[in-house]
């Protein structure tokens, strides 16, 4: 397994992942945990990052996959999606084994909150990020554990940009009947009518207790992304559309064209952990060559 530490322009650490088979590769800021680049063995990227996107040592990069925690969007008191995309994690040196038959290429990130977020959020908790990578697929576990002695909830998400080649050639399947609510319609629930989910303008949605399959299929790039999610019930579907892209600073003006923000979440029902308590929430993303997955997904 071969684990490097590189700065980049800003002089902040990267942790740059390479599955050994001549599989896929990631890059993860330190700031955030966040992972900013996933390619595949012929170095394709896979993941949006903003044209616009500049690196600060106190910014979280717009794209990539951004760790929403405590608190997703401004369901909350504390900055909008949580301050953890905003802090700066450090590596485990020595990370508990992997599962039997699990990945063995991976890298663990901790996040344990300093003095001044335990004023802004006061409970004390370690989150275990694990990055692991397979030939083409790239899984997040999140962990947290509450090590307080009294109990907290939070709510969380895998803000995960996927780049594409064009939002309106892309298709969401997985999502068809599930109830949503919609961030655009003073948060109203529906229930998706639809064979699969495709773009013609903004959309900023919800999905609850969703199937764990996802597929995002991409017909003019000949890629299929498929996600699988644990412990993470709900998905939330995002594209800001052109004019919420040119509202946004960090993100270009056509931006919107190429990405698409599939989150697996949990946010419906907020997590309750106690005292010595611990969470598991997962995300597996398989990048596929193909278009292979417009038919029916296993929705188990
Ligand atoms: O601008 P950010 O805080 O990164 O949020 C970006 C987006 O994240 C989520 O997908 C929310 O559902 C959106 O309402 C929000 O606009």
């Amino acid at each position: 397994m071969t684990v490097d530490i590189v700065r980049d322009a800003a002089g902040m650490e990267n942790v740059v992942l390479r599955e050994p088979h001549g599989g896929s590769s990631v890059v993860i800021h330190l700031y955030g945990g966040q992972v900013t680049s996933w390619k595949t063995a012929h170095g394709e990227e896979l993941l949006f990052s903003s044209s616009k996107a500049t690196l600060k040592p106190s910014k979280a990069v717009r794209g990539g996959i951004l760790i929403c925690f405590p608190q997703f969007s401004d369901l909350g008191h504390l900055e909008p999606n949580g301050f953890a995309r905003n802090r700066l994690w450090t590596i485990d040196s020595s990370p508990p084994p992997p599962p039997v038959n699990g990945m063995n290429t991976y890298v663990d990130l901790i996040l344990n909150p300093s003095n001044q977020d335990l004023k802004i959020w006061p409970h004390k908790f370690e989150f275990r990020l694990r990055v692991a990578l397979g030939l083409s697929s790239l899984s997040l576990t999140a962990r947290v554990k509450n090590t307080d002695q009294k109990p907290f909830t939070f709510s969380f998400a895998l803000d995960t940009h996927f780049l594409i080649s064009d939002i309106s050639e892309v298709r969401v399947e997985g999502l068809e009947t599930s109830d949503y609510i919609d961030n655009l319609q003073n948060r109203t629930r529906f229930t998706e009518q639809g064979n699969a989910l495709t773009f013609d303008g903004e959309v900023d949605r919800v999905y609850l207790t969703t199937p764990r399959k996802i597929a995002i299929i991409d017909h003019e790039r000949k890629r299929t992304f498929e996600l699988k999610k644990e412990g993470l019930p709900d998905a939330v579907v995002w594209n800001p559309w052109d004019k919420r892209c040119r509202a946004i600073p960090d993100l270009g003006d056509e931006d919107y064209q190429r990405m698409v923000c599939i989150d697996a979440a949990a946010i419906e029902r907020s997590i309750s952990l106690k005292s010595g308590e611990e969470w598991r929430g997962r995300q597996e993303i398989l990048a596929v060559s193909s278009s292979y997955f417009s038919g029916h997904l296993d929705p188990h």
